[in-house]
């Protein structure tokens, strides 16, 4: 075993069906007084629901959340929370809505507690990111880490199934990658191999009903293992390659990384065999990044760039942007390989080397 450094979170994690029940009980525990409900505008209810488990401890729900978090709303949550003498968040969603609360908790240091409602995985990570003017930056800041989260996977069950199968995917990229990454370890590879396996279980089944209440815990169960593992190592060319479409194309996320996945996990594979190894057993597969595509093509999800709206003509640039950037990947970066990725993930065939 090669020497490695491992670093654990201080976070407290409540799991199972009911336990958003304890939230105000969650927020006392965080010695806070009075949270700021956030939520996107279509999910008001959900929130206004924890805005009355909460009681007396609720500040207020401030329903402005938007994918990416622009510095807009950002500011406004900011000031909103301010104004209503907040002194915690409470982040009822998916990752646009944890990352509206990560956005107040860089600037003000205030606790967050997340209930997430997608398998995205945000609550398990120090990781923020922040859209002004088109451009997206993100970074990394131990304040911005949700210190509770309640995964209750009833909360899950509205969860559509296109979303849950795209979103699930996007949290099995977390694991793919941290098994091959830089800094990897033997505590994050065990987490990352029994994310793959919760997912690759979970998704058919809830593809075959939404309702199904086992398999949206096991979902759930495998979204925070394969955060947990995008949190604590570098992820490589799969995550590098879906912030460029997304930031630079405006591409939805959880689509992209669907896309994306089996195509940068195929340009790794001759590079990270052993890794490539464990994600095919994770998966019951002899072939990982078919068995990932597959994965998204029984179940509905687009395998294909042109099916989220890239244009072909945005390929060369798309591939010069990501050359742009170096970090550490198993196989170096070549622009011929990378272009010939980026035209199969537009096509949508199947991966190939
Ligand atoms: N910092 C980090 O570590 C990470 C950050 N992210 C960031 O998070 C964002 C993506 O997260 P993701 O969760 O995919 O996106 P969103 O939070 O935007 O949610 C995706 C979709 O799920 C829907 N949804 C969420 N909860 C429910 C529910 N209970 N019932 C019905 N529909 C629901 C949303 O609907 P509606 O719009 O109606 O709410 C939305 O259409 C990106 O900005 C990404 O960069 C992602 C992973 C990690
Ligand atoms: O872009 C962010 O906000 C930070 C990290 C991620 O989105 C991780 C991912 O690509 O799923």
């Amino acid at each position: 075993m090669k020497p490695f450094v491992y670093e654990s979170r201080a976070q407290r994690v409540l799991f199972g069906a009911g336990t958003l029940a304890q939230v105000a009980a969650e927020v006392e525990a965080l010695g806070a007084r009075k949270a700021l409900v956030l939520c996107t505008p279509p999910q008001r209810a959900q929130a206004e629901q924890v805005a009355g488990l909460l009681g007396e401890r609720a500040a207020g729900v401030f329903d402005g959340a938007v994918m990416h978090v622009p510095m807009a709303a950002a500011r406004e949550a900011r000031a909103v929370a301010q104004r209503l003498g907040a002194d915690c968040a409470v982040a009822v969603g998916g990752g646009s809505t944890i990352g509206l609360g990560k956005a107040i908790a860089l600037d003000s240091g205030l606790p967050i507690l997340a209930v997430p409602t997608t398998y995205a995985g945000s609550e398990m990570t120090p990781i923020y990111g922040l859209t002004e003017e088109g451009v997206k930056r993100t970074g990394r800041d131990l304040r911005v880490l949700p210190r509770t989260v309640i995964y209750d996977p009833q909360l899950s069950l509205g969860l559509p199934v296109g979303l849950s199968v795209v979103s699930g995917i996007n949290a099995m990229a977390h694991a793919a990658e941290g098994l091959y990454a830089d800094d990897a370890n033997p505590v994050t590879q065990l987490m990352a191999e029994e994310g793959l396996a919760a997912l690759g279980r979970a998704l058919p089944a809830i593809h075959a009903d939404s309702g199904n209440r086992q398999a949206r815990a096991d979902a759930l169960y495998g979204a925070w293992l394969c955060g947990t593992v995008l949190g604590s190592v570098a992820m490589a060319l799969h995550h590098k390659l879906c912030h460029t479409l997304g930031g630079s194309f405006n591409l939805p996320h959880a689509e992209t990384h669907t896309i994306v996945l089996p195509h940068a996990l195929a340009y790794n594979a001759p590079a990270a065999p052993a890794a490539t190894t464990r994600i095919a057993r994770a998966l019951g597969a002899a072939d990982a990044p078919l068995a990932l595509y597959e994965l998204a093509l029984r179940h509905g999800a687009p395998v294909a760039l042109r099916q989220i709206g890239l244009r072909e003509e945005d390929l060369d640039r798309a591939c010069a942007l990501a050359m742009q950037n170096q970090y550490p990947n198993p196989r170096p970066l070549e622009a011929a390989a990378l272009r010939r990725l980026l035209q199969n993930a537009y096509d949508g065939v199947p991966p190939a080397a």
